[in-house]
């Protein structure tokens, strides 16, 4: 059984990679650490897993846990994952970072949307955990810096546009809307249940964090420099992240056609299911799931074409696709442990 860490169980995140990996197969959870709830079993942390897992939350104690752990996956806020990536990895584990401290190439950019980082030697190292894009340099990762949550439904959404060179890159505008829990479970004032709740609005315009890492990954498949229009929104529920994205195409192209190309592209990507026809995504649909949902139309009236894609921001936008980046590394097959049919409603 392949041991593995949970470092900031007690968020939402860590919750969701509990909830993923009491159910799989090959692995056995050997720690989770809080720093509030130190000493208390994770079950009354988290209630829902009462019967499924009675660990107790343990400190952050790097050298304990490596000494335990195979593979350690740090749930952790951006700026506290890097004081203790390093430490994990000089200890021999695989460490899967569900942060935005390893997602960046570029230590100038990084210090720019961050803060000064103190393990850059390691962005050369990390594999940008999207295994729809880089499941061949995973297999062989000892760093896996996992994507964010907004920029895994939009690289997913355009890839195969890109890669195609089937739109305009300069025209590129993207409108996401995510559930609540993407702020994490950390108290603060907008995540209240009446400042949300009702409530939808933009934020983060021209100036949110994950533009610079949907740049360079977009910028990589296009092979060209890209410059976008991100604007997030906070939809009052408690999951889901929807993004649209609007670019002029170069060529014309119906949305049978379009389809017909992100089929191909995804043929072979289990958690990725393009939509048929009319159909278009919904969080709805996918909710508690691994699956990122793509539709599309072509706009003839104004030569673009919209994609919608949907995903879980706690799944496919985090600890699901965490897992799925563990499955490929270990040799397992990509599915196990994430298995699950969508409930509806
Ligand atoms: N929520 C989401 O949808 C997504 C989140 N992410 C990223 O994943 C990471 C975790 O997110 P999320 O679970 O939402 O965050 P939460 O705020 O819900 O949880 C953070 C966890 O880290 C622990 N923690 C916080 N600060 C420190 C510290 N300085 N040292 C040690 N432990 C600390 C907390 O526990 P305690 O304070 O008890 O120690 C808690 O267990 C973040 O980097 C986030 O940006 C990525 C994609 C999507
Ligand atoms: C709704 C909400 O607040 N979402 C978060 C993004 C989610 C996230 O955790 O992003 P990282 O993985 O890059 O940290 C935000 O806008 O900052």
């Amino acid at each position: 059984m392949l041991k593995v860490a949970i470092v900031g169980a007690s968020g939402y995140t860590g919750a969701e990679l509990l909830r993923i990996l009491v159910g799989h197969p090959e692995v056995e959870i050997c720690c989770v650490t809080s720093r509030q709830h130190e000493g208390l079993p994770i079950h009354q942390v988290f209630p829902s897993l009462s019967g499924f897992c009675d660990l107790l939350c343990e400190p952050l104690d790097v050298a304990a846990i490596a000494a335990r752990a195979d593979v350690v996956f740090t749930a952790l806020p951006h700026k506290s994952a890097m004081e203790v990536v390093p430490g994990f990895l000089d200890a021999g584990c695989k460490v899967i970072d569900l942060s935005a401290d390893y997602r960046l190439k570029d230590q100038d950019v990084y210090q720019q949307w961050y803060q000064p980082h103190t393990s850059p030697e390691l962005f050369a190292e990390a594999v940008y955990g999207l295994p729809e894009l880089y499941a061949e340099q995973i297999r062989s990762a000892r760093l896996i810096a996992n994507p964010g949550c907004y920029p895994t439904s939009v690289i997913l959404a355009l890839a195969p546009l890109l890669e195609e060179q089937l739109i305009d890159p300069k025209t590129l505008i993207v409108d996401s809307k995510s559930g609540v829990s993407g702020a994490g479970r950390g108290v603060k004032l907008g995540s209240l249940f009446c400042e949300s709740n009702e409530g939808f609005k933009a934020y983060g315009i021209a100036s949110h964090r994950h533009t610079p890492e949907i740049e360079q990954e977009l910028a990589s498949l296009a092979a060209t420099d890209i410059r976008l229009s991100f604007t997030p929104h906070l939809l009052p529920v408690n999951r889901g992240i929807l993004s649209t994205c609007y670019a002029d195409l170069l060529e014309t192209k119906s949305s049978d056609e379009l389809l017909d190309l992100y089929r191909q592209r995804y043929a072979d990507e289990q958690f990725v299911r393009v939509m048929p026809g009319e159909q278009l995504p919904n969080i709805a649909y996918i909710r508690g799931t691994n699956f990122c949902d793509i539709g599309l139309v072509s706009d003839p009236h104004t030569g673009r074409v919209i994609v919608i894609s949907a995903i879980d921001n706690l799944v496919k936008g985090a600890a699901g696709q965490a897992v799925q980046n563990m499955n490929i590394m270990c040799g397992f097959k990509d599915a196990i442990g994430l298995g699950i049919v969508p409930m509806f409603p």
